[in-house]
């Protein structure tokens, strides 16, 4: 059983692989595949651990039709086609919940650095722009007692809130396609509708999933609907919000501030004007890493694998119809 690793893991996790008998064939470090080259090197090998970065489209999955499981080391699956896995009969993992409280980490980050202005401020003084004493122009905004508003509560909106109540004492008003109760008893949480979290938020910070529905949900529209005093934080995927649409509302002043752990496209070009706005920080998509979740995420992917080479079923699958197809 061969199992192609399609972007470097944990050692310690492609050990394991070796020690259920899997082969195990691993991509050069940081490779990034064209869809034709991965095509291509899966007409050779069973299994697929792969982490985004290239699409798994239709044309894929009509190619690599034999492939009898494949597991994502990401809890976002919006770059699969999974209604053509799913007509491959190819079943598909993900990694909920392992990564949640480090991505919440990270738009909690984001909210902190955007409102001080800290990540602007220490670049001045790397640039030697540090002229004495404190700035007295150009100042940040506190979180302290504010509302924050969730789009897409699930495991790390919850995650985001739990943080935002205790540390902060914020208020926590949420919109998602359901209500969420677990959050709604434990935070405290308000259900509200798209337009009323837009104008009540002082924080807005995305966690929901990308979709055809949420594709460009946070546009011009939206953004104007916020109050000019919020701070947009997008940890879920770039192409949630119109990036220009975005550096618009800013240099405009219809929002305060912004935080991105996602960028559309990813990688952002340096050339970029939101780097230059000392009310916006942007960080490579790294909400997920560090050693102890990247570990996590790269064992779970692992074990949904071993479960397969075993003729069980994947534990975190989500396209679970393969098996009544089966
Ligand atoms: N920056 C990073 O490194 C990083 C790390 C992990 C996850 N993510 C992103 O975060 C997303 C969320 O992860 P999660 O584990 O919390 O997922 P989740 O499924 O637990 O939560 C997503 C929530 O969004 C809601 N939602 C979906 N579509 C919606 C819509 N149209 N309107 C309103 N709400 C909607 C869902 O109902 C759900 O409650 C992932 O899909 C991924 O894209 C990014
Ligand atoms: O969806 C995810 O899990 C992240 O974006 C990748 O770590």
């Amino acid at each position: 059983m061969k199992v192609l690793i399609s972007r470097n893991i944990p050692d310690t996790t492609a050990v394991r692989l070796m020690e259920e008998g899997f082969e195990v064939i691993t991509a050069e470090k940081g490779k990034i595949w064209t869809s034709e080259e991965l095509t291509k090197t899966c007409q050779n090998v069973d299994f697929l651990l792969h982490r985004g970065g290239t699409a798994l489209d239709a044309n894929f999955f009509q190619n690599c039709s034999h492939l009898k499981g494949i597991a994502l080391t990401s809890v976002g699956y919006n770059h699969v086609d999974i209604t053509a896995a799913t007509k491959a009969c190819i079943p598909i993992s993900n990694t909920p919940d392992v990564l949640s409280e480090a991505t919440a980490d990270i738009a909690l980050l984001l909210m902190l650095t955007v409102s001080r202005k800290a990540f602007f401020r220490a670049n001045q003084i790397i640039r030697g722009e540090w002229q004495g004493l404190g700035s007295t122009d150009d100042l940040g905004v506190e979180l302290y007692g504010k509302t924050l508003g969730i789009f897409g509560l699930g495991r790390i909106g919850l995650a985001l809130a739990r943080r935002a109540k205790v540390i902060y004492g914020m208020d926590i008003i949420y919109y998602n396609r359901h209500r969420n109760v677990e959050a709604e008893r434990e935070v405290d949480a308000v259900y509200v509708s798209f337009d009323k979290l837009l104008e009540k938020s002082d924080v807005i910070s995305i966690h929901a999933n990308l979709s055809s529905e949420t594709k460009d949900r946070f546009n011009a529209t939206a953004f104007k609907k916020m109050k000019k005093s919020a701070i947009f934080i997008n940890t879920a995927r770039g192409k949630i919000h119109n990036e220009v649409d975005l550096t618009e509302a800013l240099v405009n002043g219809d929002i305060w501030g912004a935080g991105l752990d996602v960028t559309n496209p990813e990688p952002m070009l340096p050339s970029n004007p939101l780097l230059s706005m000392s009310n916006v920080c942007v960080l490579p998509h790294i909400g997920s890493a560090t050693v102890e979740t990247r570990t996590k995420m790269t064992l779970m992917a692992v074990n949904n694998l071993i479960a397969v080479k075993n003729g069980k079923k994947m534990p975190q699958v989500v396209n679970a119809e393969v098996y009544k197809m089966k």
